[in-house]
C-alpha cells in the first residue's frame, strides 16, 4: 500500500489514502506501520477519505491503534498533502474530522504549499467538568500525584488536553508524571499532557505526553489548548510563539483558536497491509 511520511515540527505521521472506502482496520495498520522497529515509525496514521460534508476527510490514530477527534500538526501536513497531490486544488480547503469540519487556509510558494493556517474552531472549558468530574474547575485545579501537586487546567482542542504549569522543561519529569495524569480516573478518555513554561507575555514553551502515543516532539492541539489556558489564567496576549523541541508555532486566541505552522515531507514509499 501507497504510503508518505510527514511531519509538522518532529511530530510525524504516515499518511495513507482509501478514497475508495475499501475496509482497512486503520487501528491495526497505525500500530503496524507506526512501530519505530518493525514498521516504518511515526506518532500517528492520518487517513485521505472522502466527505459528503467538507472538501476531504481526516481520520487520525495514535501509535497505539488509538484513534483521536483531531490532530493539529497532522491537519497542516494532511491539508500540504491533499493539495500538493491534487486531490483538493484550493488554497482554502474544508476538512472533516471527527471534531468538526475545520478549515485550512494554504500558503503556496511555486504551487509548494509553505505554512498552513487553521482555524482550530472554539476551546471547549465548561462542558469538560461536567464529562469529567463535576466539581472541577477546568481552568485552575491541583493533581496531586505521589507528594507532587502539579497547578493545571483542562481544555478540550477537538480533543482532552490537560495544561501543567512549570517553572522548566524537564524531560525525565515528563516521562515519570506524563503517564500517571494521561490515565487519571477523572479523564475517562484519557487526556494529552502538556508541560508548560511561560517565557515571556507572548511566549511559552510546550512539551506534550500525548495521550496514546506518549512523549512527541510537538503537539499542534496541545499547543493551542495551552494559549487558551495561559491567556485565560491571565497572559497579557492573545498572539502568543508556541516555542517547541524544534521549532515554533503561531497561536492567535480571538474567539477561535488559529494555529499557523510548516509541514514537511519526508518520504514516500509502499508497506504490505
Ligand atoms: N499530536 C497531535 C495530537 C494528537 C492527539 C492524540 N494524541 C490524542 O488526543 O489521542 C496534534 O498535533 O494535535
Amino acid at each position: 500500500m501507497y504510503f508518505a511520511k510527514m511531519h509538522g515540527l518532529g511530530n510525524d505521521f504516515i499518511i495513507i489514502e482509501n478514497l475508495e472506502e475499501n475496509f482497512l482496520d486503520y487501528s491495526k495498520i497505525a500500530t503496524k506501520v507506526c512501530n519505530r522497529h518493525f514498521g516504518i515509525g511515526a506518532d500517528g496514521l492520518l487517513v485521505v477519505e472522502k466527505s459528503d460534508k467538507a472538501d476531504i476527510k481526516m481520520l487520525i490514530f495514535n501509535s497505539d491503534g488509538s484513534q483521536a477527534e483531531m490532530c493539529g500538526n497532522g491537519i497542516r501536513c494532511f491539508a500540504k498533502y491533499v493539495y500538493e497531490k491534487k486531490i483538493v486544488s484550493k488554497n482554502i480547503i474544508d476538512v472533516e474530522t471527527l471534531a468538526g469540519v475545520l478549515k485550512a487556509e494554504l500558503r503556496v510558494i511555486n504551487s509548494k504549499v509553505d505554512t498552513v493556517r487553521i482555524n482550530m474552531g472554539k476551546p471547549v472549558i465548561d462542558k469538560i467538568s461536567s464529562i469529567y468530574n463535576s466539581n472541577l474547575n477546568n481552568l485552575n485545579y491541583d493533581i496531586k500525584i505521589d507528594n507532587k501537586v502539579f497547578k493545571a487546567s483542562t481544555i478540550l482542542m477537538g480533543v482532552p488536553h490537560t495544561v501543567i504549569y512549570v517553572n522548566e522543561i524537564d524531560e525525565n519529569e515528563i516521562l515519570f508524571y506524563g503517564p500517571k495524569i494521561e490515565k487519571l480516573d477523572i479523564f475517562p478518555n484519557r487526556t494529552n499532557v502538556n508541560f508548560v513554561k511561560i517565557v515571556d507575555e507572548k511566549r511559552i514553551q510546550v512539551r506534550t505526553w500525548e495521550r496514546g502515543a506518549g512523549l512527541t516532539l510537538a503537539c499542534g492541539t496541545g499547543s493551542c489548548a495551552a494559549v487558551v489556558a495561559c491567556y485565560l489564567n491571565g497572559l497579557t496576549y492573545n498572539l502568543v510563539n508556541v516555542e517547541l523541541a524544534f521549532g515554533k508555532l503561531k497561536v492567535e486566541y480571538i474567539d477561535d483558536v488559529y494555529m499557523e505552522g510548516p509541514a514537511e515531507f519526508i518520504c514516500e514509499g509502499n508497506f504490505v497491509l
